[in-house]
């Protein structure tokens, strides 16, 4: 496992996630280092993950090896600029922002850098994160060697050869997790108007996704035929299922998946002015 110092510029969800899992994986805490504007917040952090941590941005960046941008991207260009004069040390940079393009981050951040897009998401916090990556020309095969390693220290890595797959990654998986939450929300709620009790429902729910994507996950069998294997002929399942099919259910994750990538794409219109 690399060593090397990671500043997290930004200390929220999607940054406590990574950082988070990589200690459970081992990674030293010395050697992160969060920012953020808020010092109650860091305090917390300090005290739960014992990590270096900053309200100075420039600071935390002077002598990182990889830079992580986790900040909302409407500010991502507000906090790049007075970066730029501290990254003379070209540390690697991972933006996690969706929809804003490494050539408009490269710019902000004063130009010449090797810049990782990565698309993780919150799952990374228990080690089941799924990330899809994408590098620009200047990062070299070691340092996609170190992005792979840190981030799959957290979950799945995909790399993408294309940028703009980055915002059909970001609806799959990126945002991804919210989708099984509304899931699970819909069916201890459907559980509980069969007359469960909310907890039981909850917990049931909880741990037919868990199992499911486990099965999933290491079976030779592909989603659809696990689906056809629980449908008993004239039996329950197919009662479900059949509803749902009738309800367009692959349809309205279509229709889904592309407002969220067509919603990454604009944001790099509306965001990423240079
Ligand atoms: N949440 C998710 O599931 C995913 C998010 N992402 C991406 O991750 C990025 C962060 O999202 P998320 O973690 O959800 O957002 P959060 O709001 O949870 O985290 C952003 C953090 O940045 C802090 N911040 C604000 N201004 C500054 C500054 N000038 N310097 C340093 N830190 C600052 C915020 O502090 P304060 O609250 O005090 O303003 C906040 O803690 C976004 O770009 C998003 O697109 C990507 C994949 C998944
Ligand atoms: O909702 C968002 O914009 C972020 C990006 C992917 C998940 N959360």
């Amino acid at each position: 496992m690399t060593t090397q110092k990671l500043s997290f510029i930004g200390a929220g969800n999607m940054a406590s996630a990574i950082f988070g899992g990589l200690i459970d994986s081992g990674y030293p805490a010395d050697h992160i280092t969060a920012t953020s504007p808020d010092q109650g917040q860091l305090d917390a952090l300090k005290e739960r993950y014992a990590i270096n941590t900053t309200t100075d941005n420039a600071q935390a960046v002077r002598d990182a090896d990889v830079v992580v941008l986790a900040i909302k991207p409407q500010i991502m260009k507000d906090v790049c600029a007075p970066l730029a004069e501290h990254l003379s040390h070209k540390p690697v940079i991972v933006s996690v922002a969706a929809g804003l393009k490494v050539d408009t981050l490269d710019h902000w951040l004063g130009g010449g850098h090797a810049i990782i897009r990565c698309m993780p998401n919150t799952p990374a916090l228990v080690g089941e994160g799924a990330s899809g990556l994408y590098a620009n020309a200047r990062v070299g095969a070691e340092q996609r060697e170190t992005a792979t390693r840190l981030l799959e220290a957290v979950g799945i890595v995909e790399w993408v050869e294309e940028e703009s797959l980055l915002d059909a990654v970001t609806a799959v998986s990126g945002s991804g997790p919210a989708y099984f939450f509304l899931i699970l929300e819909a069916l201890e709620a459907a559980g509980v108007n069969r007359g469960l009790p909310l907890e039981i429902a909850r917990r049931l729910a909880i741990q037919t996704a868990f199992g499911a994507a486990k099965m999933a996950r290491d079976s030779d069998q592909d989603p659809a035929q696990l689906k056809r294997n629980v449908m008993s002929p004239k039996g329950t399942t197919e009662q479900a299922v059949f509803s749902f099919e009738n309800a367009g259910i692959k349809a309205m994750f279509d229709d889904a998946t592309r407002a969220c990538a067509e919603r990454a794409s604009d944001m790099s219109d509306e965001f990423g002015s240079l």
